[in-house]
């Protein structure tokens, strides 16, 4: 017989109950009461699922999807739907409250799924995690209101600055959840893993600083780069503003053409600053300018970098295959391969790549993503799998879409 060996109670108490009936109701409520206390691991022993069993125990974590009718709740669907044991048993909407996903997306019609409705509605009782796919400030006041029980990663903002007024700055609003803020842990999953293991709320990054991040905070631990004088480019799918109805994203102001916009005071520079301040050990700043491009996923960030003295390409080229050989979803390409948007589209991947700049000590980082996984709910699925102690791949063994 194979087995699959889990440790996680949040998960297996459903699972448990509802489909080997080999546990009696008061030890279902006995390890209930342990998952309230906000533990994951079973303290004695460990669940064996046979692998036959393991088919019916399908979807053993109940899922609450907040903001489903979104492009990143349409997306935490359809990675869901190759998970064997996270299932959705709620999901909100807004202005789409009353209907099915099916109906708001029509490449969801296989899903059989709850009808979406209204959060304030939402009855979080037959829940065990959720995924926040709301926009900022709305989340903190939704966050702050769910049962303290439920294992959350938000996809949104709100919980990513560590300092309040940094948060207030930027977003031009009050926190009102500052103590939520505290307990968040960022959700860089490469860089973070250690910490999200234990999360119970999870700040998943924004898109633009995971591709930064990724690869420049192995290069800036190791002191192989010049914290100073850090420019990054990056260009984002149009899929990253969200569904919202916008005049700025009108096929005909997006077609054809490519501009630029926050410069300087995008909402992500602080987020960016945070995590590579962490990294150097002292406050850095960078020079970002991200871009609109004609295209509907997909986020390149080309960095400039003065590489430290007597630093070669070579070096950072060794420390990013150091830093990621044993890492799933991000790779470093052969040398002198240029990462293409095209290389990661639909997939978790974030594909990175150094070249020489023609002047002398300047090396170009290049890196991409797809905006709605790795830079949204992949990650998010990701992040979610590490805290239930599930392996952290389940569900997103998805090979890019090409061409
Ligand atoms: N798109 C991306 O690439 C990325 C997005 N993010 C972040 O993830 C979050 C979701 O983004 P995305 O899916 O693109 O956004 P969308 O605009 O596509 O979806 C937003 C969702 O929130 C719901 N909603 C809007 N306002 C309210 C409200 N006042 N109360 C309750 N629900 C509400 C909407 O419902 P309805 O449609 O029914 O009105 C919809 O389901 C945002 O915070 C975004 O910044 C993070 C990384 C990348
Ligand atoms: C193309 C586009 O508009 N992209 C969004 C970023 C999406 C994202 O990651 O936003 P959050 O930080 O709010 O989660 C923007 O620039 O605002």
């Amino acid at each position: 017989m194979s087995a699959a060996t889990f440790n996680s109670i949040s998960f297996t108490r459903g699972y448990l109950w509802k489909d080997e009936g080999k546990i009696s109701r008061g030890m279902r409520n006995e390890k209930a009461k342990f998952h309230i206390r906000g533990s994951a691991t079973l303290p004695t022993k460990s669940l064996q699922i046979e692998d036959g069993k393991a088919q019916k125990s399908k979807k053993q974590v109940r899922i609450g999807l907040l903001g489903a009718s979104g492009y990143t709740g349409a997306e935490i669907v359809r990675l869901l739907a190759n998970h064997p044991y996270f299932g959705i048993t709620l999901m909100t909407a807004d202005r789409k409250a009353g209907q099915s996903i099916g109906s708001v997306f029509p490449h969801l019609i296989s899903q059989d799924l709850p009808t979406m409705i209204s959060v304030k509605d939402a009855d979080f009782s037959n829940v065990d995690a959720v995924f926040c796919c709301l926009p900022h400030g709305t989340t903190q006041e939704i966050i702050k209101g769910l049962p303290r029980s439920l294992k959350i990663v938000d996809l949104s903002a709100d919980f990513r600055l560590r300092n309040i007024s940094e948060y207030e700055e930027w977003y031009g609003q009050s926190h009102i959840a500052p103590d939520l803020q505290k307990e968040a842990v960022y959700g860089l999953t490469e860089i973070l893993r250690e910490d999200i293991k234990n999360a119970r709320l999870v700040a998943n990054p924004g898109c633009y600083p995971t591709s930064i991040q990724l690869p420049l905070v192995p290069l800036i631990k190791a002191n192989l780069i010049q914290s100073g004088n850090i420019i990054i480019d990056a260009k984002s799918g149009v899929s990253g503003a969200g569904r919202g109805a916008k005049e700025a994203n009108l096929y005909s102001e997006i077609a054809e053409g490519i501009y630029s916009y926050g410069v300087t005071k995008h909402r992500h520079v602080p987020e960016i600053e945070q995590g590579l301040s962490d990294a150097a050990n002292s406050k850095l700043t960078v020079s970002f300018t991200p871009h609109l491009m004609p295209m509907i996923r997909g986020m390149q960030s080309t960095i400039y970098v003065e590489m430290a003295p007597g630093v070669t390409i070579e070096d950072l080229y060794q420390q990013l295959q150091i830093s990621y050989k044993d890492e799933e979803f991000v790779k470093l390409l052969e040398k002198g391969v240029v990462p293409r948007t095209h290389n990661v589209r639909g997939s978790n991947y974030c594909l990175m790549n150094v070249f020489p700049d023609r002047i002398p000590g300047r090396a170009i980082i290049i890196s991409v993503i797809d905006n709605l996984v790795k830079g949204a709910s992949g990650q998010a699925l990701q992040n979610l799998n590490i805290m239930l102690g599930f392996p952290e791949n389940t569900g997103l063994v998805y090979q890019p879409l090409f061409p």
